[in-house]
């Protein structure tokens, strides 16, 4: 399988990255990307073949992977349409449907669109992905093990679940981050210095992620047995609830979701 980035910034380098960790060969990787500097990066850091412009040997390739803003996507795809034959192109772009991507393709409808998510940086990403029906099985299998090279996959069956996949996960880890900074200067204000606030309060994250993906319980019930009757948690949780905490990180996940029809809205009126 030969594969070609359009694209060969932060979430490009991931997917890369984890492909040749995981053993694909960098001779069958390319990357179409106007910057020097990243294409000097990508050269050195993996092995792979890099074009600053869109000719025509870049594209004699299986797998087209859209790895340009959803801004820029209009004009960067536009001199593929004349190189496309049964490629398969797979988009990582937020808020972009796939009614526009063909569109600007010429028709193309062996396409994928997906979410993937900023810890794929470390190959612990979570990936949505959503094919056109005329997609085939291998076509699916081929776009699931690129974004698999930096973590999970889940798939849907309809298009319109992809902007709350972005709203959940794509997004998802600033709403964690911002928790992060929250128990950090939380810490602080108690008196830690820097480096106590940010152990205590990165690494109680990661237990507590690690122990709900773990234990069969939901994480209703893990909070609950952490809740001692008339004790400290439950004095938190009580400020908590009066502040609207819950209930303000599920109105800003669905913010995100109608935002992102509303870009895709945007986008394809182009
Ligand atoms: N940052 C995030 O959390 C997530 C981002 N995404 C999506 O991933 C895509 C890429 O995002 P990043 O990697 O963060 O952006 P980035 O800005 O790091 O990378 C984009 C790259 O495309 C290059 N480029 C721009 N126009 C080009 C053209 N015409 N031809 C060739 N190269 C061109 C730029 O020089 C840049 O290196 C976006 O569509 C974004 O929506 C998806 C999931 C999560
Ligand atoms: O904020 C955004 O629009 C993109 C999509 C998911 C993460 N970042």
């Amino acid at each position: 399988m030969k594969i070609t980035f359009l694209g060969g910034g932060n979430m490009a380098n991931a997917l890369i990255g984890g492909l040749v960790n995981k053993g694909f060969a960098a001779g069958d990787i390319a990357v179409v990307e106007l910057n020097a500097d990243n294409r000097s990066k990508l050269e050195a850091a993996y092995g792979v073949r890099t074009f600053a412009g869109a000719e025509a040997a870049a594209w004699d390739c299986d797998v087209i992977v859209l790895a340009v803003k959803p801004q820029s996507m209009k004009e960067a795809i536009a001199p593929i349409g004349p190189h496309l034959k049964d490629q398969l192109v797979v988009s990582i772009a937020a808020g972009l449907n796939l009614a526009s991507l063909s569109r600007w393709l010429g028709g193309h409808r062996r396409l994928v669109r997906t979410m993937p998510n900023t810890p794929a940086l470390i190959g612990a990403g979570v990936t949505g992905l959503y094919a056109l029906p005329e997609v085939d099985a291998a076509g699916r299998a081929a776009a699931q093990r690129v974004l698999e090279a930096v973590g999970s996959a889940v798939w849907f069956a309809d298009e319109s679940q992809m902007d709350a996949v972005t709203a959940v996960s794509g997004s998802g880890p600033a709403y964690v981050f911002l928790f992060i900074e929250a128990l950090q200067q939380a810490g602080k204000d108690l008196g830690f210095d820097d480096e106590q606030a940010r152990r205590l309060a990165i690494e109680t994250v990661l237990g507590a992620a690690q122990l709900a993906a773990q234990s069969p319980d939901p994480a209703s019930v893990l909070r609950e047995r952490v809740t001692s009757k008339g004790g400290t948690t439950a004095a938190a949780l009580a400020v908590m609830e009066t502040a609207g905490v819950k209930a303000g990180i599920i109105a800003g996940v669905k913010a995100a979701e109608a935002r992102g029809v509303e870009l895709g809205q945007q986008l394809g009126a182009d």
